[in-house]
């Protein structure tokens, strides 16, 4: 039985991640880790997730629960996932991130751990997303630059970061599809006189509002028709099924650093 730790254990993501992985045979929960200064440390991992008892009682700190897994999950903040990284990268465990928001050079952090152990980062974990970029390679490659692209995403109000990890990984992949770079041609939202749309452009519109559990379009549009690609996740339980079986798939894997598309052999 392989042992997880999950990170963030009491926010959103951290709730669902426990209960998936309390419905995966194969997988047990072997440390829930909450902020240093909860009220929850001490009260049950299961009881505080609503699925019952479990018999594991959150910590404040990873350190603490050092031998109580194998595996850790990182829904959380950038800062905290490297500081947790750091520690698995010294502890020899593997690690899942689902963490986004992360800068170019916090990324670069996580893939030199990555050569320590094996890790696998992805900003969207759901099978049906990681079909879509695929989607959107073939889209944009057969389409070319006579089309205008267009990413628009919409999450819920308490999101921390924009545009979400999703619509930029959405954004690298057409962007590479078309033989661009992504940091030269992102325009993110507009106001006042823009003047017209440069034909190379990649623009992001960002929506935050209410409970919205994360949708994301993007809209390929020329002289006559436009196509749009979209996904809307409606339970978070998608993307915690997708990180238990990032779990399940990291087994016995070399150190590296992975993502989801090499979980669920999409790679070309
Ligand atoms: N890759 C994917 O498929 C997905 C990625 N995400 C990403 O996951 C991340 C988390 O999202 P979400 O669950 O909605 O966010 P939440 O804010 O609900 O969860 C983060 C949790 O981390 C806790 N936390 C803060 N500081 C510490 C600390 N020092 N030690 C331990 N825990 C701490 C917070 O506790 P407190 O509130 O008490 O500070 C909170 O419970 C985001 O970056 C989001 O974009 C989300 C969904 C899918
Ligand atoms: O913060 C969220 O909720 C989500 N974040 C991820 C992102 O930034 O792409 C994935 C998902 O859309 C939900």
């Amino acid at each position: 039985m392989t042992r997880i730790a999950v990170t963030g254990a009491a926010g959103r993501m951290g709730k669902v991640l426990i209960e998936a992985i309390d419905e995966a045979d194969d997988l047990t929960l072997g440390a829930a880790i909450v902020h240093p200064e909860s009220s929850l440390i001490g009260v049950d991992a299961g009881e505080m997730a609503g699925i019952g008892k479990n018999g594991v009682a959150m910590a404040g700190n990873i350190a603490d629960v050092r031998d109580a897994f194998d595996v850790l999950i990182d829904f959380t903040f950038p800062d905290l996932t490297l500081e947790n990284l750091e520690f698995c990268g010294r502890a020899g465990k593997a690690v899942i991130i689902g963490t986004t928001g992360m800068t170019d050079a916090e990324k670069e952090q996580v893939a030199m751990v990555g050569e320590r152990i094996p890790v696998v980062f992805a900003p969207n974990m759901s099978v049906g997303v990681n079909v879509v970029l695929n989607l959107l390679k073939t889209a944009a490659a057969v389409l070319g630059d006579d089309y205008d692209v267009e990413i628009i995403e919409a999450h819920h109000r308490h999101k921390k970061d924009a545009p979400s990890g999703t619509a930029l990984r959405m954004g690298e992949v057409v962007a590479d599809a078309l033989g661009r770079d992504l940091k030269e041609c992102a325009v993110y939202g507009r106001e006042g006189f823009t003047g017209e749309r440069s034909g190379k452009e990649i623009g992001f519109e960002t929506i935050r509002a209410g409970d919205v559990v994360g949708d994301h379009t993007v809209l390929f549009a020329t002289m006559g028709e436009r196509i749009e690609i979209t996904h809307k996740a409606s339970s978070r339980m998608t993307f915690a099924k997708g990180a238990v079986r990032a779990a399940r798939w990291l087994q016995g894997k070399p150190a590296g650093l992975y993502d989801m598309q090499d979980v669920l052999s999409l790679k070309d």
